[in-house]
C-alpha cells in the first residue's frame, strides 16, 4: 500500500516524520506533495520518501490520501482533482465534516484530528469515519495511527471538544505552561526562565508518566502531592477559584471559533452545489 500526503505544514510534516520514526511504513511507500516544493524536496532529503508533482499524481500513486492543507483549502483542493473512487480520503481539518468531504469524493473518506505530539510517537489522533470507510480501509488507517500514538473514535458531535483535549492542547499546555514560569521568575528573579523551563517540563513528563503509568485518577495524584495543611492545597485553593472559569471561557470561543468555521465551509460546499447545476 502507498499512502499519499498533500500539505506539508505542521501536520503533513509531522506525519511523514512520525510514520518514518515508528517504521510503521517505509519510507518509499509515502508519496507527499506540498504547494511550495521546497518542503517536499526537504523531507525526501531527509527521510527518503517519495515526491509528487502534483496533488492530481497523488491521487494516482496512493490509495490512503491525507490531506493536510488549511480547512478553507480541503475542499477546493479536492474538488479540483479527478480522484479514483476507491482511493480513501483522510482530511485532519478541523471544521471539514464527513458529508463536505463525501460531497467532494464519491468514495471512502474519513476524518482524523491528528496532533503534534505524535513525532514522539505519543497522543492521540481523534477519529470519524463515514460508513462508506470498510472494515478493511478502517483498519489499515488504525494500523498507521495506532503506531504513532493512541486512536480514539469519537461522533461528530463530540469531535470538537475532544479537538481541544488532544490537538489543541500540546499548545494550550505550552501557553498554561509559559505563564507558570514567568509568574516564578517575576516572583523570584533569580531562578531564570531557562531554569523554571526545566523544572517545569520534567516534572509535567514525570506527572503524565505517573497518571499514566500507576493509572492514578487526578484526585489521586492531588492527594499524594498536597500535604493537609501544607503548600500545594493553597495553591490547588487559588486554582479552583480563577481555572474553572477560564476553562470554561476557552471552550465557549473555541466552540464560537469551530462554528465559524463551518460556516464558512458550508458555503464552499453551497457555492460547489450551484456550479454543478
Ligand atoms: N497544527 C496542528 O496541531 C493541527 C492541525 N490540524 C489541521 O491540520 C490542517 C493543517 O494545519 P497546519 O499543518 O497547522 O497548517 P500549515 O499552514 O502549517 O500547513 C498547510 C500546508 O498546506 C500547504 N498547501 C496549501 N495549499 C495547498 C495545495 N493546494 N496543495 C498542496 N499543499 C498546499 C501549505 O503550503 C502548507 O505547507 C488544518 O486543516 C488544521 O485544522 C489538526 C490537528 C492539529
Ligand atoms: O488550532 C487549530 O485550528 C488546529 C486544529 C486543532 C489544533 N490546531
Amino acid at each position: 500500500m502507498r499512502i499519499g500526503i498533500i500539505g506539508l505544514g505542521s501536520m503533513g510534516q509531522m506525519l511523514v516524520k512520525s510514520f518514518c520514526k515508528s517504521a510503521v511504513i517505509s519510507p518509499e511507500h509515502i508519496v507527499v506533495f506540498n504547494r511550495t516544493r521546497a518542503k517536499a524536496d526537504a523531507l525526501q532529503a531527509r527521510f527518503g520518501v517519495a515526491v509528487a508533482d502534483s496533488a492530481q499524481a497523488i491521487c494516482e500513486q496512493a490509495s490512503l490520501i491525507f490531506i493536510c492543507t488549511k480547512p478553507l483549502d480541503i475542499l477546493p483542493v479536492l474538488e479540483k482533482l479527478t480522484i479514483p473512487r476507491e482511493k480513501h480520503i483522510v482530511s485532519v481539518a478541523a471544521g471539514v465534516s464527513i458529508s463536505d468531504l463525501e460531497s467532494v469524493h464519491a468514495g471512502p473518506v474519513s476524518k482524523v484530528i491528528p496532533t503534534v505530539t505524535s513525532s514522539e510517537l505519543h497522543g492521540v489522533s481523534l477519529y470519524t469515519a463515514s460508513d462508506r470507510v470498510s472494515s478493511e480501509e478502517r483498519s489499515r488507517l488504525f494500523t498507521l495511527l495506532s503506531a504513532i500514538g493512541e486512536v480514539q473514535e469519537v461522533t461528530e458531535t463530540n469531535i470538537e471538544t475532544a479537538t481541544i483535549l488532544s490537538s489543541s492542547a500540546p499548545g494550550l499546555i505550552a501557553g498554561i505552561l509559559d505563564s507558570f514560569a514567568q509568574a516564578a521568575v517575576r516572583k523570584t528573579p533569580e531562578l531564570d526562565i531557562a531554569t523554571a523551563r526545566t523544572i517545569l517540563v520534567e516534572t509535567m513528563l514525570g506527572t503524565a508518566l505517573l497518571l499514566k503509568n500507576e493509572q492514578l485518577g487526578f484526585d489521586q495524584l492531588i492527594e499524594r502531592v498536597a500535604t493537609k495543611g501544607g503548600i500545594t492545597e493553597e495553591g490547588l485553593r487559588v486554582l479552583a477559584k480563577t481555572l474553572p472559569g477560564g476553562f470554561d471561557e476557552l471552550f465557549a470561543m473555541t466552540e464560537s471559533k469551530h462554528a465559524a468555521l463551518k460556516e464558512l465551509v458550508q458555503k464552499q460546499v453551497g457555492k460547489q452545489m450551484d456550479e454543478k447545476e
